[in-house]
């Protein structure tokens, strides 16, 4: 295993010139979509390991109003308010109901419906009435396609009540429809992306969107590293303006535990490109022990150190980068491991010839497609020491069963890992499908509801729908 600390064996081969044409990298929305695992996520809305969260924040917040177990959740809470604040007030909640839909607008993972549920039933129990906010897709104006109209069948069974569905955003209708609103009912408005006022973050169109309602809660952790009218604008007009229980879970996971971990902690980086994962990997290696590397970013780092690469993915002009990443990793006396050996296969598809060689072996004309058996074995190996642990991108293609090898066993580690009480963080994107395909999404400690929302954030980024949030120990209700 390769270490910055302790340089690899293959470090000192003779270097060979390699610049052989790169995989074409697989890009999430390419073939990761097209394969689309069903996501079915650690909660749900009897889910044990987020009612427990919940059960905890309430407590907190009774008990200690204002101050925090975690540093890191200085933003006021939904659980902070209290029947008093709550019964009979119109609640704007602004939820990542950003859920894929198949060609009949049927939903193919409701995991991002059921994490919206426990902040939500929370306020119906206190007697508000929820005015429900959400965006589908990325559509351009009024389109039938991106309707939120196919969650409320979902949204109705999980919560038990009829939701009621407007068939706009802001205007006349919404306002009628709010001024019927029960306490204890739910109105869901339209895509709030049918206007285009909501990504250019319009303070007229926030101003509208607020007007209904008498304060906020912002839960939609997935869209929170983007500052529109209805994540960020809309705070300017409605007070308290507060954290949902989910976006509060995110910030516990990955910046609580991240920047306070219990130690041994390590970071589990893959995916194709370290182009992508740079703001990461410098901010993790601020933090952790042990960084281990894998997937495609990793042919760069050979490459940099002299190796020959094949036809593997490599980013030409990030060979400086990968070795001053190195060199960081030393410097910082971070265990920095790259596996020793790799699968590597004659072309990129499914069915393509394999075969494991050493990470300084690859022949020309084969390209590295996952980690190998000996790499396994020393991630374990170093996973094993560890009470903390985070993990963002595949070691492979996992999206092929023949290189699905090395992600896959991250995963049944980690699982293993959490069962004795290791954290276990699973950052967005593909690596939250991996653990879904595994089947041991259940036992991570946290599976991140955002891709680009936890990417931020792990690069040490503050995200705009956090931040507009009012501070917790300053504002009283
Ligand atoms: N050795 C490799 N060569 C080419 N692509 C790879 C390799 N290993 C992993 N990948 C691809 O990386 C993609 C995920 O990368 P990325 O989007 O950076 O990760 P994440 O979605 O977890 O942030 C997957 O589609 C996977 O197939
Ligand atoms: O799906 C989402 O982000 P993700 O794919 O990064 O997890 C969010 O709903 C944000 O959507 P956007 O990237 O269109 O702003």
């Amino acid at each position: 295993m390769a270490s910055a600390a302790a340089p690899p064996t293959s470090l000192s081969l003779a270097a060979r010139a390699a610049s052989r044409a790169a995989a074409a990298p697989l890009r999430r929305g390419g073939l990761a979509a097209a394969r689309q695992p069903a996501r079915s996520l650690a909660f749900a809305a009897g889910d044990a390991r987020l009612a427990v969260h919940v059960a905890s924040r309430c407590r907190q917040a009774s008990s200690a109003r204002g101050t925090r177990a975690m540093a890191t959740m200085a933003k006021k809470s939904v659980g902070d308010l209290t029947e008093a604040d709550l019964k009979g007030k119109r609640v704007f909640v602004r939820a990542d109901l950003n859920v894929p839909l198949d060609e009949n607008q049927n939903i193919t993972d409701d995991t991002r419906i059921r994490a919206a549920i426990p902040t939500i039933q929370y306020l119906l129990g206190k007697g508000a009435k929820v005015i429900l906010s959400s965006h589908l897709g990325r559509p351009k104006g009024f389109t039938p396609k991106f309707s939120l109209a196919p969650l409320v069948a979902r949204l109705s069974e999980l919560l038990g009540i009829q939701v009621q569905k407007a068939d706009d955003v802001i205007g006349p209708e919404v306002e009628k429809l709010v001024a019927a609103l029960p306490n204890g009912g739910v109105l869901l408005l339209e895509n709030v992306r049918f206007y285009k006022e909501e990504e250019k973050n319009d303070p007229e169109f926030a101003q509208k969107l607020a007007s209904v309602a008498d304060l906020y809660v912002n839960d939609a952790f997935g869209t929170a590293h983007r500052a529109h009218a209805s994540t960020e604008g809309v705070t300017k007009f409605l007070k308290p303006s507060v954290a949902g229980f989910l976006l509060q879970k995110e910030l516990d996971y990955l910046v609580g535990a991240v920047s306070s971990p219990t130690r041994p902690f390590a970071a589990i980086v893959g995916g194709s490109k370290v182009s992508s994962k740079i703001g990461v990997i410098e901010s993790l290696l601020e933090k952790c022990d042990i960084l281990l590397l894998g997937g495609g970013m990793i042919f760069t780092f050979y490459k940099a150190q002299g190796l020959s690469v094949g036809a593997s993915l490599v980013e030409e002009d990030k060979l400086d980068l990968a070795t001053s990443l190195l060199a960081k990793a030393k410097e910082k006396g971070v265990s920095l491991m790259l596996p020793t050996d790799v699968v590597i296969a004659d072309k990129f598809a499914p069915d393509a010839n394999s075969q494991i060689v050493p990470a300084s072996a690859i022949p020309d004309g084969w390209m590295g497609l996952d980690i190998g058996p000996d790499s396994i074995a020393a991630f374990n190996a170093a996973l094993e020491t560890t009470q903390t642990v985070i993990w963002n991108g595949p070691m492979g293609v996992f999206e092929y069963d023949k290189f699905a090898i090395g992600t896959e066993a991250v995963a049944k580690k980690l699982a293993e890992l959490s069962r004795k009480g290791v954290t276990t963080i699973i950052g967005g994107g593909d690596s939250v499908a991996a653990v879904e395909k595994v089947g041991v999404a259940d036992v991570m400690s946290h599976i991140s509801t955002g891709g680009g929302a936890s990417l931020e954030l792990l690069e040490g980024k503050e995200l705009p729908g956090v931040t507009a949030l009012d501070e917790a120990a300053t504002v009283t209700v």
